[in-house]
């Protein structure tokens, strides 16, 4: 288990982490995903000591790290430029750390293969470090890290620099993997769809704070407030005014959607009556021809984009200050309501979140 707690990062007035406080369980999948420089890389290299807190300690199930060196820590870290050396092969770079251990030739053999065995490689051992494509390289760093059998392996934006496609694939072999092993692994990341993909709970920060702790099912369906919301996926804000409130749940009016009743988020803080509403793009369903709903909301299409199995619909809505983004699949052919078309849209109350500002 790894407890942070109270942990300030400072250059200076500045801080690039500000009393952040988080526990991650053991052999959890976890992700610190935020924008550019919110503070994420500077945790993770704190708790795999290559940096220090001002104040504030992180504890390695239960001890104190303060002052202990990475290399005499339980994490290992894989770097964003996972430096390989040129000059050696396969299994010279995965054994390169294993030296200070050492261990008889056997068993180093047996550990090598078994990493490599982990990350795919078993047969690519005699190749050179230089004959191997960026996927490739990118698992013999892993396989580097795992060899050294980490209670936590530290990744920093491992996949960024792979295209599209096989960051996707790596992304799903990361995730089996980390299951397989069984280790706790940490992932930096600021791409929202990794985060969601890969982890079993992510903490979402900005600014040097940790804004939400949650799985990405509640990260992405109950963000606490509009910059959670805004972040991690798209999300239509829908101005509200609180008519009712429990201990639970408000009751609010729109102009648009009408009276809901809805969760209170965690951080709700009532300001007078206004509040702010959140429906993601994808839960706003085109009512096509005769069809109706108990739920619906008639506007115009302004705009469109289309991106091959889906179009996204900007709909203009009497009465709302902004249109609404509407994400339609296009096996019913949404990509061909025409811009300037009526529109009529259904809704399920339970999709609108009352979200903090
Ligand atoms: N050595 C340093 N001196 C001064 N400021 C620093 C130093 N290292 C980091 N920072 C600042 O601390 C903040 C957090 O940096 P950090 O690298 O943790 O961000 P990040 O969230 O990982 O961003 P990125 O995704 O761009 O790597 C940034 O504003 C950065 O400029």
């Amino acid at each position: 288990m790894i407890k942070i707690d109270h942990v300030t990062r400072a250059y200076g007035a500045f801080k690039a982490l500000d009393d952040a406080s988080l526990t991650i369980q053991k052999g959890e999948f976890f992700s610190l995903l935020g924008p550019s420089g919110c503070g994420k890389t500077t945790l993770l290299r704190m708790i795999g000591g290559f940096d220090n807190p001002t104040s504030g300690t992180i504890y390695l199930d239960g001890q104190a790290m303060n002052g202990i060196p990475a290399n005499r820590r339980p994490t290992n870290m894989v770097f964003q430029s996972y430096a390989i050396f040129p000059h050696l092969n396969v299994a010279q770079n995965v054994a390169y750390g294993l030296k200070r251990l050492r261990l008889d030739a056997v068993e180093e053999k047996r550990r090598v293969e078994e990493a490599l065995g982990q990350v795919s490689m078993a047969h690519l051992g005699k190749r050179g470090a230089t004959e191997l494509s960026g996927g490739q390289r990118q698992r013999v760093a892993l396989a580097r890290a795992l060899v050294m059998r980490p209670k936590v392996l530290l990744l920093d934006e491992p996949l960024s620099a792979l295209d599209k496609k096989l960051r996707e694939q790596m992304q799903v072999e990361l995730r089996k993997l980390q299951q397989a092993v069984g280790i706790t692994f940490i992932l930096v990341t600021h791409d929202q769809y990794e985060a969601l993909a890969m982890s079993d709970r992510i903490a979402v920060m900005f600014s040097g704070n940790i804004a939400q702790v949650a799985t990405p099912k509640d990260i992405y369906q109950r963000p606490v407030n509009r910059q959670v919301a805004d972040f991690v996926g798209g999300m239509n804000f829908v101005a509200a005014e609180i008519v009712g409130e429990d201990s639970g749940t408000i009751t609010v009016e729109t102009t648009s959607f009408g009276r809901v009743k809805t969760e209170k988020p965690v951080q709700f803080v009532t300001k007078g009556k206004a509040a702010t509403l959140g429906i993601r793009p994808e839960r706003l369903r085109v009512l096509w021809d005769d069809a109706t709903d108990k739920y619906e909301i008639a506007g115009k299409v302004v705009d469109r984009h289309y991106f091959g199995e889906i179009t996204h619909l900007i709909v203009e809505v009497p009465g709302m200050e902004q249109p609404l983004s509407v994400s339609e699949t296009n096996n019913f052919g949404a990509d061909d309501i025409p811009v300037g078309a009526p529109i009529r849209l259904a809704y399920d109350p339970d999709a609108l979140v009352a979200l903090a500002d």
